[in-house]
């Protein structure tokens, strides 16, 4: 069952102890051993960012963010709107380049993540909006999410020869271990369009998992959902964290959700990162608590 209770009552001032105390700002290669030295010192992230910063126009999306993600952690990016949430995971993906930083991916290290390749990488994502094929049946839509790991060629897929054939066989297989594994084997047949919101979203990320990532970014899985779907997806992330051994970076507006179901969970706030911990630790951060309520210090001294 799910810890999905979370309210300002603990509110106690306490200072929230980082877990990874920010840097001095100091340029060039001392900045850049100490930032070595920092990583490190953190089981080797799977995945880090790296001082991004990100600009439209004059609007500043990110602005020198660092971020870490361990291998096999649930890992929350929370924020009111327009903190910049997307943003970074566009950038953790390849969507968009950012003016300056870096992202470190298993061992590789790029200004700009190259998207088309990113499969390759091992990174999966999902859509805040939904993005199924809407007249085609559930078992194909999963089916679809292995497009880009097979090695056939289309003429090959499109005459159904030799591998591309086994190759078909192997994708419907693992899709039905998937859609069994997310209880979705009695809306196999159906058409992706039909079916319940909620269970759209599941099976988008039956479609995310299928090809087996090592690491699964999902922006606002549990958007729009009942109280009820959301507990069920949520123990969905998890399993699949457990059986999958996946890592899973997820944005999410659901406070509770992601306090029930998140390792570590960081707090962006006009595009900055105003705060990263457990989530004890971001429950209890003053400056959370203020992006959240919208408490102007200066001027608020009393209870909440
Ligand atoms: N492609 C883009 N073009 C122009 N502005 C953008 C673009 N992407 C993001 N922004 C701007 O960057 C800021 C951060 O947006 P972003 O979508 O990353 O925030 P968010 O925290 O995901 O918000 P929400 O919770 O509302 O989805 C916003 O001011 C947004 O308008």
């Amino acid at each position: 069952m799910l810890d999905v209770h979370y309210t300002f009552s603990a509110l106690d001032g306490t200072a929230t102890l980082r877990e990874y105390p920010s840097l001095p700002r100091v340029e060039t290669k001392a900045r850049t051993t100490q930032k070595q030295e920092l990583l490190n010192l953190q089981d080797h992230p799977l995945l880090a960012l790296d001082d991004i910063t990100i600009s439209f126009g004059g609007v500043t999306a990110l602005s020198n963010v660092d971020l870490t993600v361990k291998s096999g952690e649930i890992r929350a990016i929370i924020g009111p709107n327009g903190a910049g949430k997307s943003s970074l995971v566009n950038v953790m993906c390849g969507l968009y380049r950012p003016d300056s930083g870096r992202v470190h991916i298993n061992g590789h290290s790029f200004r700009q993540v190259p998207a088309q390749k990113a499969a390759r990488l091992g990174i999966a994502r999902t859509f805040q909006n939904l993005a199924l094929f809407k007249g085609l049946t559930v078992l194909d839509n999963v089916t679809s999410g292995l497009a880009f790991a097979r090695r056939s060629t289309f003429l090959g897929q499109a005459i159904g020869l030799g591998r591309a054939r086994r190759e078909e066989n192997e994708a419907r297989e693992r899709a039905e271990q998937i859609i069994d594994f997310l209880h979705l084997g009695e809306v196999s047949g159906k058409l992706a369009g039909a079916l319940p919101y909620g269970l759209q979203k599941r099976v988008e990320l039956a479609r995310a998992l299928v090809p087996n990532p090592q690491i699964l970014l999902l922006d606002e899985p549990m958007a729009g959902m009942t109280a009820t779907e959301k507990q069920e997806m949520a123990g969905f992330v998890r399993a699949a964290r457990e059986n999958y051994g996946t890592t899973i970076i997820l944005i999410e507006h659901d406070i509770g959700v992601v306090m029930g179901l998140s390792d570590r969970i960081a707090v962006l706030d006009y595009g900055r990162k105003i705060a990263d911990g457990t989530p004890d630790e971001v429950r209890n951060d003053q400056a959370v608590i203020d992006a959240y309520l919208g408490i102007d210090r200066e001027h608020d001294e009393g209870d909440l």
